[in-house]
């Protein structure tokens, strides 16, 4: 039981013929924002190769909440494997299988065994916008300044 617990969602999981005896993703330490997630398949992933990897599961997000895909620091720092669209949007109207786009970035073929912990998932609630058309918008001090309009 964590000394500080968290608002906690129910998110359910399928698990896929590929990804049976696959741990489900968890959090690896008490106070981890992210949730691990292993590979249910194996490649070398050659360097500049992009591959979107198994995960053996789907899942069923309450409505109001995504869930954000993140890479590993580790796998960034140590051999230039991250997640290109991160962070990754998973819907919560999504019944596909959940993967992870890899990306190799270094110089050397990356090995992705069944298991390996590749990715980190953060639930996060979502809100809505609708767009109002108008005419004119607010002045403000930054005005249309940006991209660096304000110096290093
Ligand atoms: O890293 C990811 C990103 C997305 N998805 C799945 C779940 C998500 O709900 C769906 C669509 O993702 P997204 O909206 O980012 O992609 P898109 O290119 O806009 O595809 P779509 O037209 O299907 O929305 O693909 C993954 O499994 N892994
Ligand atoms: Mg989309």
């Amino acid at each position: 039981m964590p000394s500080h617990p968290l608002p906690t969602i129910n998110i359910l999981l399928k698990r896929l013929p590929h990804g049976e005896g696959l741990p489900a993703p968890s959090y690896t330490t008490e106070g981890a924002a992210g949730m691990d997630v292993v590979a249910a398949e194996e490649l070398d992933l050659a360097p500049g190769q992009r591959h979107a990897v198994a995960t053996g599961f789907a899942m069923a997000i309450p409505p109001g909440y995504e869930v954000q895909v993140r890479p590993r620091s580790g796998l960034a720092l140590k051999h230039g494997v991250t997640v290109p669209n991160t962070p990754g949007t998973i819907d919560s109207d999504y019944r596909g299988e959940l993967k992870i786009i890899m990306i190799n970035h270094g110089a050397d073929a990356f090995p992705i065994r069944r298991g390996d912990r590749i990715a980190q998932l953060v639930p996060a609630p979502v809100q809505h916008a609708r767009f109002a058309e108008v005419e004119e918008l607010d002045g403000t001090a930054r005005g249309a300044g940006g991209f660096g309009s304000t110096g290093v």
